[in-house]
């Protein structure tokens, strides 16, 4: 079998999907994007297809390793992005030859369902208890949420009090009867993470997430070394490189790599097994489509030490385009009672894309960019 065509579909509300097809009419779909940078991933994928058109899809391992080191240059964002969407779609039409789903060409499941999360708030965390009570009311009892606005690298006790007051009125409403992350969104400095953990510490969020940038992980340990709250982080870091020099710092104990960011289910699966290594979970990130969902999926049911399954079904960023709008057979991620995923039964990634509607779709695609938000004196504040 050989590689014969690589196409990329932008499509609302920010993704973008790949289709790989062969020479024997096997078809593979994934999912690669940086939201917000979605044409510079195209570009790569494009660049990265003159090499794959012609290969024999099965060498994926092979293929990975030609597309990481080949060119020299390797690593971050928008390149890992292009090489998990195509990793992506050489699991799919791996499982499709076998006829089997990709967890089983991984070695078999180590759970039954997995354990999924939704988004409440928005941008700027709001009608969190409402939102909460209605996802409750579908089956939902574990949340995330941004857990402040901006905030200065030096901020006020009014922004630090507004962030705490929303955590509060959580635990107020609901006791322990639900759970919630609190996703820093990279928004908080050093000096202020110190500041609200200690802060936050009584309320027991399940986990802070980037309670600093990525680019200060060195923070991780000592913010780690003043709470009990559990450190979450991984979205920004786009290899096993990359997670290594994290989890030998320590401190962090949940990691949160993006399938459709770091390198695929080739790379994901390594780093999952690196963290169970360390005694850490894995939870990977999905804020995006279908094709991105099952792929984490796949890894969360052959990673014993997997935990959270992030998912958009409800994100505030889906404007124009929902989870289940792509996907034909939807029953194949319908979600149960406790947010939990059941495994999937079709081969490969057991997505049946609506092809249709992503052609029809891609013809009125929008540049989805994230906000420049800017704090009070003029100077740029982290989205
Ligand atoms: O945890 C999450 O889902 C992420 O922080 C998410 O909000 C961002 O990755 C966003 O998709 C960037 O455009
Ligand atoms: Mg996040």
């Amino acid at each position: 079998m050989k590689v014969t065509k690589i196409t990329t579909y932008r499509v609302a509300p920010r993704w973008m999907f790949l289709k790989m097809e062969t020479d024997e009419g096997v078809v593979g779909w994934g999912e690669p994007v940086v939201e917000g940078r979605a044409r510079t991933v195209e570009a790569a994928v494009s660049e990265l297809s003159e090499f794959i058109i012609g290969k024999d899809p099965s060498r994926i391992n092979d293929l990975w390793q030609a597309m990481y080191r080949g060119g020299f240059y390797r690593g971050g964002a928008v390149f890992m992005s292009a090489i998990a969407g195509i990793d992506q779609a050489l699991w799919d039409i791996k499982g499709k030859v076998l006829n089997a789903p990709v967890y089983e060409l991984l070695g078999g499941r180590v759970r039954d369902r997995m354990k999924t999360y939704c988004w409440v708030g928005g941008d700027r965390p709001a009608d969190i208890i409402a939102q909460m009570k209605e996802r409750l009311a579908h089956g939902f009892d574990t949340f995330k949420m941004n857990g402040c606005e901006e905030m200065s690298i030096i901020a006020s006790s009014k922004q630090v009090d507004a962030a705490v007051a929303k955590v509060a009125e959580i635990r107020e409403a609901f006791g322990n009867t639900i759970e919630f992350g609190l996703d820093f969104h990279g928004r908080v400095s050093a000096p202020m993470a110190k500041v609200l953990v200690k802060e936050l510490e009584p309320f027991r969020p399940l986990f802070i997430e980037e309670p600093v940038l990525a680019e200060q992980a060195e923070y991780y340990p000592r913010i780690a070394a003043q709470t009990s709250i559990p450190i979450a982080a991984g979205e920004r870091m786009y290899s096993r490189f990359e997670f290594k020099s994290v989890l030998e710092r320590g401190g962090i104990s949940i990691v949160q790599p993006d399938l459709s960011h770091a390198g695929g289910i080739t790379e994901c699966v390594k780093i999952a097994a690196m963290a169970e290594a360390y005694d850490v979970a894995f939870a990977p990130h999905c804020p995006l489509g279908p094709i991105a969902l099952a792929a984490c999926l796949h890894v969360d049911f052959v990673s014993w030490n997997a935990t959270l399954q992030e998912q958009s079904m409800g994100i505030h960023y889906n404007k124009g385009g929902e989870v289940l709008d792509y996907v034909r057979n939807k029953e194949a991620l319908k979600l149960d009672e406790g947010g939990y995923a059941h495994p999937f039964t079709g081969p490969g990634l057991g997505i049946d894309v609506n092809e249709e509607l992503i052609i029809e779709r891609s013809r009125e695609a929008q540049d989805w960019r994230n906000p420049l938000w800017r704090h009070p004196d003029g100077s740029v504040a982290e989205w």
